[in-house]
């Protein structure tokens, strides 16, 4: 994941939007297989449904795919569906994987005719790999440099036709020159509440739990807009529900489990309680210093600019200012507390 993601510098958080732990072996379980099991994201699957079958009936290999979002929201289960739809084999890996132009080489000269190569991380890799794909994504061709120096020759290879599918969580992350080369890019959304309430549904399904309406809509409004997360609580609430009652989910099973796991009614853990916390009652709602809060709450201040406020900035709990971190009125009512007056004390 990138560096400034959510999760990479904290430990591992039952509402990380990153996969920890045991989740790659479920998730490969719960991944969708194809275009109309993919929930949500109506525009982004429209679109590429066009894409897809259009090659298809051309009897051409797909256009290059860019796919941007935050982790979680389903970059790589959408890669597989595209070589699921394209009949096509797919190769995954990640621009952290290649840093020299070589390491590229190496796969692109490997690549099979139509195969889907998904790149993750694409913004990641280094600058002479990232030049190599250039020539790569527009010529099918690569120059293999063979010495060093002024005995350096470029040994042109060509490549099979191939598609790409580059995932970033930010397409402003690309160099331009990089950007223009997809012939679709695709921005994945938060999902809605209604919509993680399918994706939970569909999961209980797949693992064989009983849920109720009422019980997958609580999961779904604590799970942050991620099906990653929403698939993680729904795991950690069938332990509860199998533990303390009869296994079926219901909303209050999903309020006491999600309650033992710290994780409130708007998806906040413990580390985004404290900081919302020191801010509405220690410093009045702020404004105050990044390094101050995190001293307040006994985290590293990287923890707190990287892990928490991403989410309590998107959800309108906390701004950054120029003079500092504030609470919003909607982190005062979250907390059932009154702002101070104008100049006076927290209430
Ligand atoms: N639209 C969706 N419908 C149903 N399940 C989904 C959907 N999107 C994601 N999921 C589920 O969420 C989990 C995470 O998805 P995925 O690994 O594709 O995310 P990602 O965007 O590639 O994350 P990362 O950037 O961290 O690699 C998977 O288990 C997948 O099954």
């Amino acid at each position: 994941m990138a560096a400034s993601t959510e999760t990479e510098t904290g430990a591992a958080r039952l509402v990380g939007a990153s996969a920890e732990g045991d989740d790659q072996a479920v998730e490969a379980a719960l991944r969708p297989k194809d275009l109309s099991e993919f929930v949500g994201q109506e525009k982004v699957r429209q679109q590429l449904d066009l894409v897809l079958k259009a090659a298809r009936q051309r009897g051409a290999t797909a256009d290059h795919v860019l796919l941007s979002g935050a982790p979680g929201l389903g970059k790589t289960t959408l890669s597989m569906i595209i070589a699921a739809e394209m009949g096509a084999p797919i190769r995954i890996t990640s621009g952290p994987a290649i840093q020299h132009a070589g390491d590229l080489a190496a796969v692109l000269s490997s690549l099979q005719e139509g195969e889907i190569l998904f790149l993750d991380e694409i913004h990641r890799m280094s600058r002479p790999a990232e030049e190599m794909l250039y020539m790569a994504m527009e010529d099918f061709r690569v120059d293999v440099i063979v010495g060093k120096g002024l005995g350096a020759t470029a040994i042109p290879l060509e490549l099979p036709p191939f598609t790409l599918v580059g995932a970033t969580v930010r397409a402003g992350l690309l160099p331009p020159p990089l950007r223009d080369r997809f012939g679709f890019t695709a921005h994945m959304e938060f999902y809605d509440p209604a919509e993680l309430q399918r994706v939970i549904h569909r999961s209980a399904g797949l693992l064989d739990v009983e849920i109720d309406p009422a019980g997958a809509a609580e999961i779904a409004g604590r799970s942050r807009g991620t099906p990653r997360i929403a698939n993680r609580l729904l795991r950690r609430v069938r332990d509860y529900a199998q533990v303390r009652a009869d296994g079926v989910i219901t909303r209050a099973i999903s309020e006491a489990a999600l309650s033992v796991y710290e994780v409130d009614s708007r998806g906040l853990d413990r580390l985004d309680r404290a900081v919302l916390e020191a801010l509405l009652k220690l410093f009045g709602g702020g404004p105050v210093g990044l390094s101050t809060l995190a001293v307040a709450v006994g985290e590293e201040h990287e923890t707190v600019r990287e892990v928490a406020e991403p989410f309590l900035v998107r959800e309108g709990l906390l701004a950054r200012t120029l003079r500092g971190r504030i609470a919003t009125p909607a982190a005062w009512e979250h907390f059932g507390l009154a702002p101070p007056q104008q100049g006076g004390a927290a209430a």
